[in-house]
């Protein structure tokens, strides 16, 4: 096991990777930007070292900065969190370049998931289900449209390049096939430099059901469940939970077992998941992998009784899985929101501020708070505006989300904009308790909501 790993991140996930690194006896190389001078994560770590001024350009992703403090400090691995360089090939390169270990997936495998139409043909061959579509090389129109035709419509144009939800097209019928392929070539020419495109039948009612995998260096694969964050609101999960509920445990096994197949398929080692749309008939279709630990984690962490980060530390030092997949069960639900500093009654642009007064729910086996700020921090507008996390578990669904509403409550911050209002509404919605839940649930309860 590492003696010493650095963090190259920020905010709330890297002060919860530090928790964890201690609770294993491991020291905590921190790394900030000017802004960051008086941040928790610096606060939480035995060393800490300046990057450079607060663009991310010029501290965060500063790979060669990242490497000269984890040579001068002794670190032997680094953990990059998510977002930043967590699934950047070149920084996990030039990390093995200079003898230090990178807690992720190998190279090869984050570049296989890079790219959404080699990913889909990846998860084609290795029998994981996509949705009924065309994403070859042959990009002429007729054979596009032909494409669409035996798909039946409506469809969905996608930008190769895209995601996140841009370069997204539907079509609804075939009259409206030509101007929208044109449009949607125009678009991925523009904003990605890249106007391939695919074509997939459009489900109109999907939800967002992603699997959490993992895997050892020593062949062994298993999943930890799933999650579903089908609330988003223009493709940033609001509140994400696990188990994804109503679905069968015979399908939850399925997928479970689609997803780990897809993780062997390209040999992967380490935290990932895989990202389904799932359909209300049951069915279930590849969309995409993501080979790092995602911000949603904690529930899977809470309905499994693991911790992923410790998983993570063992894995990337060569130990085997904790856990066989018969040792692996679920217990009780686990929601999660995300709390942001942004301001509701303007569109909910980014805040900035001072937390004059914080208040966080009291911690117990019910309640949780993974945070990166601490009372009197000022909130920049260099960084993600995402300031912590409240995930709350019990028994049941209902039980779990009745702590959310109470948690939500207590949670109190003066000096910042937050959505914390918006989150109290969403929580309190009885469409929400009685899971009436698909990818469009914000835009179809916008009035209740906002
Ligand atoms: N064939 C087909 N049908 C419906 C879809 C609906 C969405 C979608 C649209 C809008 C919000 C979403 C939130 C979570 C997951 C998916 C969505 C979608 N997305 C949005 C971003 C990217 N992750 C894929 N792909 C879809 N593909
Ligand atoms: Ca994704």
């Amino acid at each position: 096991m590492f003696t010493k790993i650095l963090i190259a991140n920020r905010g709330e996930i890297a002060c919860r990777i530090i928790e964890t690194a201690h609770k294993m006896g491991v020291k905590c190389v921190a790394v900030y930007s000017e802004a960051d001078r008086n941040a928790r994560h610096v606060a939480l770590a035995d060393e800490a070292f300046l990057l450079g001024p607060a663009p991310s350009r010029d501290s965060y992703l500063r790979i060669d900065k990242i490497i000269e403090a984890a040579k001068i400090s002794g670190a032997q691995a680094v953990h990059p969190g998510y977002g930043f360089l967590s699934e950047n090939a070149e920084f996990a390169k030039a990390l093995a370049e200079n003898g230090l270990a990178f807690i992720g997936p190998p190279v090869g495998a984050i570049e296989a998931m890079g790219s959404k139409s080699a990913a889909k043909t990846i998860m084609e061959n290795a029998g994981v289900p996509l949705v009924p579509g065309y994403h070859g090389d042959d990009q002429s129109r007729e054979l596009i449209k032909a494409e669409a035709a035996r798909c039946g419509y409506p469809v969905l144009l996608k930008a190769v390049a895209g995601g996140g939800g841009k370069g997204m097209r539907v079509v609804w019928q075939e009259s409206e096939f030509d101007e929208a392929f044109d449009a949607a070539k125009r678009e991925g020419e523009s904003s990605f430099n890249n106007g391939d495109l695919l074509v997939e039948k459009y489900l109109t009612k999907p939800r967002h059901v992603e699997l959490q995998v993992f895997c050892d260096r020593h062949g062994n694969g298993v999943y930890l469940g799933d999650r579903d964050c089908s609330v988003q609101r223009r493709h940033q999960k609001v509140i994400e939970e696990a188990p994804a509920p109503n679905i069968s445990d015979e399908i939850r096994k399925a997928m479970g077992e689609s997803a780990v197949q897809a993780a062997k398929a390209i040999d992967y080692v380490g935290a990932g998941t895989v990202e389904f749309l799932y359909d209300e008939d049951g069915s279930y279709y590849f969309m995409e992998m993501n080979t790092r630990l995602q911000v949603e984690h904690p529930v899977t962490e809470l309905v499994t009784r693991q911790d992923l980060v410790e998983w993570q530390l063992r894995v990337a030092a060569g130990q085997p899985l904790p856990l066989a997949q018969s040792d692996i069960s679920l217990h009780g639900h686990s929601l999660e929101v995300r709390v942001y500093a942004e301001d509701p009654d303007a569109d909910f642009t980014p805040a900035t501020g001072t937390l004059d007064y914080l208040r966080t729910p009291v911690e117990s086996k019910y309640v949780r708070v993974d945070t990166g700020v601490i009372e009197g921090d000022t909130v920049s507008h260099y960084y993600d505006p995402m300031i912590a996390k409240l995930i709350v578990w019990d028994e049941s669904r209902e039980l779990a989300l009745t702590r959310m509403q109470q948690a939500l409550e207590d949670y109190r911050i003066c000096g910042l904009k937050t959505n914390l209002g918006f989150l109290s509404k969403l929580a309190g919605s009885e469409s929400f308790r009685r899971f009436d839940v698909d990818t469009g649930f914000i835009e179809r309860h916008h009035d209740q909501l906002f």
